[in-house]
């Protein structure tokens, strides 16, 4: 299996290194020149959860016309930054089978518009943090659900065999509904840790961030009553403890003084329980401070 991975970030290394470690033939694509320098240099070195290490020697290329025709295309790269990044998939070979793996749901029909026959989309629930340009902590163990909307299932059915043991791969029927019970999950986590600067973790502990995540679920359940009986509170706090130690990707953004991805996380689920005439108000008051710091707009 040949596999290559667009965008050596967080969870684009986190993944890339797992993968090396299983002698699977991977490619980088990066879009710096001088971080694929760094990791030519010093190899893709994995932090584990245990705080051992793992260097892989890893292919990086900058240019997509590297790209092998059966080779799977894993495209890791942040909503905002797939955009410009459509063209290029565009041009790939139609049989390249493509796996987004980005948080939300903006990206679902963008995708499915491209003209490769295969398409699947990934929800991750594992943490990763990337520390430099060749360097990437596990930050809690989770599985990757995968679901494949139009094509090939046999490929990824290998990668869950290939990836087993190092990520949990959890094969979905369903993959809007996948990528909308991630984006719930998300709606708790990701907005009070990048508006509060804490760990996920911390958000359980800590009694008035607590008090919110259950004013969440209570809203998040009274707008979509039907996820109930397959979304406890439990799911919202073992997301939380699994991933403790883990700077979420939407903290990590507002570190780096990055758009977030409030819009196709918070924003489409806002909308969607606008369609069912539910106002949700404690999502859309974090939603509305996220997107004031975001925008720089102090009294
Ligand atoms: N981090 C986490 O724990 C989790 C993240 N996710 C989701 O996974 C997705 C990826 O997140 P994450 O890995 O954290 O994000 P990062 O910002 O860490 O990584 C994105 C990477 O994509 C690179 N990139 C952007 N555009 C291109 C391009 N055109 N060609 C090549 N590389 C490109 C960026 O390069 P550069 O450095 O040059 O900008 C960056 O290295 C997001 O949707 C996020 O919500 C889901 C679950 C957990
Ligand atoms: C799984 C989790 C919550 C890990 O932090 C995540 O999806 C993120 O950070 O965006």
């Amino acid at each position: 299996m040949r596999i290559t991975i667009i965008g050596a970030g967080s969870v684009g290394m986190l993944i890339a290194s797992f993968l090396a470690e299983q002698n699977i033939n991977v490619t980088l694509i990066v879009r710096r020149k001088e971080q694929a320098l760094e990791i030519q240099k010093f190899g893709l070195i994995r932090k584990n959860l245990d705080g051992s290490f793992y260097t892989a020697k890893i292919q990086v290329e900058t240019d997509f016309s590297s790209i092998k025709e059966d080779s799977l295309v894993i495209v890791a790269v942040k909503y905002g930054q797939l955009k410009p990044l459509y063209k290029t998939l565009k041009t790939l070979n139609i049989e390249s089978p493509l796996l987004f793996l980005q948080n939300g749901l903006a990206h679902f029909q963008e995708a499915l518009r491209l003209p490769q026959k295969t398409i699947a989309f990934g929800a991750c629930q594992f943490g990763a943090e990337k520390e430099s340009d060749h360097i990437v902590v596990h930050r809690g163990q989770g599985v990757l659900k995968l679901a494949v909307e139009k094509g090939q299932k046999e490929l990824f059915k290998k990668l869950a065999s290939t990836l087993d043991g190092k990520i949990q791969l959890v094969m979905e029927e369903d993959a809007e509904q996948m990528l909308f019970e991630k984006a719930l999950l998300n709606c708790f986590i990701n907005p009070i840790t990048a508006i509060v600067q804490m760990k996920n973790g911390q958000l359980i502990e800590n009694q008035y961030t607590y008090q919110l995540l259950l004013n969440l679920y209570d809203e998040l359940m009274e707008a979509f009553p039907e996820k109930r009986e397959d979304f406890q509170f439990e799911d919202v706090k073992n997301l939380c403890i699994k991933t403790a130690a883990n700077t979420s990707s939407m903290l990590s953004d507002r570190l780096q003084m990055r758009p977030t991805e409030a819009e196709t996380i918070i924003g489409e689920v806002i909308q969607r329980a606008a369609k069912r005439e539910k106002p949700l108000p404690t999502l859309t008051t974090l939603y509305h401070l996220l997107l004031a710091i975001e925008s720089g707009e102090k009294m």
